[in-house]
């Protein structure tokens, strides 16, 4: 049997991260575990080719990248080979629901293989890297149903859309700490033997305030106090009002109830950034506020796992991923986020995930080339699926 469900280091063993407090991870069984193997035969693994799929699942949309599972270890973002890359929309499921979030991730997942020209007999691996994934109970729920999807001994890995986020930026390894700010916001973070912890994450009504959903929020809110004569004058007001062709504050308040999807009220974030970057007060604290959650949320992150060494100077990777961490033309949010904590920790060595991605392959039957990408948490995600599919060929040749 191939044993992704034995000997694996407890720091690349794939857990889910509910711990209050940061713990070595314990060796599970398998159904407990992020991973699953589906069929216990050894066949289909060693040196047959076959794809690797990685899924990043938001709120905004949802990625999923193909790689050759035969591919050698890759040494640098340029050296990931990309088989396809196909984008759906939200696969949250506390944002959309159940049945609609899984559909998206099942027809994101077919509109890969297709475009990779192959099928799901020949994936060998798949990771899962969804947000709203939080408790064991919703990664069993998607193990579940992902193992009816594939045939053949497919492995399975469900994760927080943060763990692939990590993975994206540190070229598979998972080691120090991950802010995600996009939708919703999360800092996970993991140390070398393996204890991990998280921050924030918790969606919009408990208390993500600098994330995409509680900047808008934080917005209208002050467009309607500005409104009631309970806040300073604002020029969110009229920019929000023209971003979504309304006449009066007294509209925002049926276009607020009329959808609850969380991904149409964060998309009023760019309309904050341009209102602070013309001098407009409100929209400025609002967003310096912001990046003070957003630096306190890692800042808890790497205190509970002492990513920061004992005299708090180690340096430690933080990656920055989601679209408010984006530069803007004035309001460089992530900038200043990694500022606030550079205060606190100087070790910080922030690193977006930006290369290029070239691929030029040949795979069994499958190849593609010049295709440009950049390194995205799909791509972790995949790296994350291709480094415990080989840890299994590896267990299972005796190496
Ligand atoms: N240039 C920008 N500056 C600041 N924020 C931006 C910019 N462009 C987009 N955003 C915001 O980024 C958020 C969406 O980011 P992203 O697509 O990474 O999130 P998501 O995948 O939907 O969310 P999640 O990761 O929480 O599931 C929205 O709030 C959007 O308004």
């Amino acid at each position: 049997m191939i044993g992704i469900g034995k000997k694996k280091s407890p720091r690349n063993s794939l857990t889910p991260f509910y711990h209050a407090q940061p713990e070595k991870r314990a060796r599970r069984s398998k159904t407990e575990m992020g991973g699953y193997e589906n069929g216990d035969s050894p066949a289909a693994t060693a040196g047959e080719g076959g794809v690797i799929l990685g899924v990043d699942g938001g709120t905004t949309n949802t990625v999923c990248v193909c790689l050759p599972a035969a591919m050698p270890p890759p040494q640098s973002p340029g050296a990931v080979p990309m088989l396809s890359r196909a984008v759906a929309g939200c696969s949250n499921r506390n944002s959309v629901g159940e049945s609609a979030a899984l559909e998206t991730l099942e027809q994101v997942m077919k509109q890969a293989l297709t475009l990779a020209t192959t099928d799901h007999s020949a994936v060998r691996a798949v990771c899962l890297a969804v947000s709203g994934v939080n408790h064991p109970s919703d990664q069993q729920k998607m193990l579940d149903w992902i193992r009816n999807l594939f045939p053949g001994h497919t492995k399975f890995y469900v994760e927080n859309d943060a763990v692939a986020a990590l993975a994206s930026g540190t070229m598979g390894r998972l080691h120090g700490c991950v802010l995600i700010a996009g939708t919703g916001c999360i800092a996970y973070g993991v140390t070398e033997d393996g204890k991990e912890a998280r921050a924030a994450g918790a969606g919009p009504v408990l208390g993500d305030w600098g994330s995409g959903y509680g900047i808008a929020a934080q917005a209208l809110t002050a467009v309607i106090k500005a409104h009631d004569g309970r806040g300073p004058q604002t020029s969110l007001t009229g920019e929000i009002l023209g971003k979504l062709q309304l006449s009066s504050p007294d509209e925002l308040i049926g276009w607020t109830y009329a959808d609850p999807s969380w991904a149409r009220i964060a998309a009023l974030v760019p309309v904050v950034v341009s209102s602070a970057e013309d001098g407009d007060e409100v929209a400025n604290k609002i967003l310096h506020d912001s990046v003070q959650e957003l630096a306190d949320t890692v800042i808890a992150v790497v205190q509970r796992l002492r990513l920061c060494g004992e005299d708090g100077k180690d340096q430690f990777p933080l990656v920055l991923v989601g679209g408010v961490l984006e530069g803007n033309k004035k309001w460089n949010i992530s900038g200043k986020v990694v500022k606030c904590i550079s205060k606190v920790f100087p070790g910080v060595h922030p690193i977006r995930p930006e290369v290029s991605i070239f691929a030029s392959i040949t795979c069994s039957d499958l190849k593609r080339s010049d295709m440009a990408f950049q390194v995205e948490p799909a791509i972790g995600a995949a790296l994350l699926a291709w480094s415990h599919h080989h840890k299994g060929l590896k267990l299972e040749n005796g190496n």
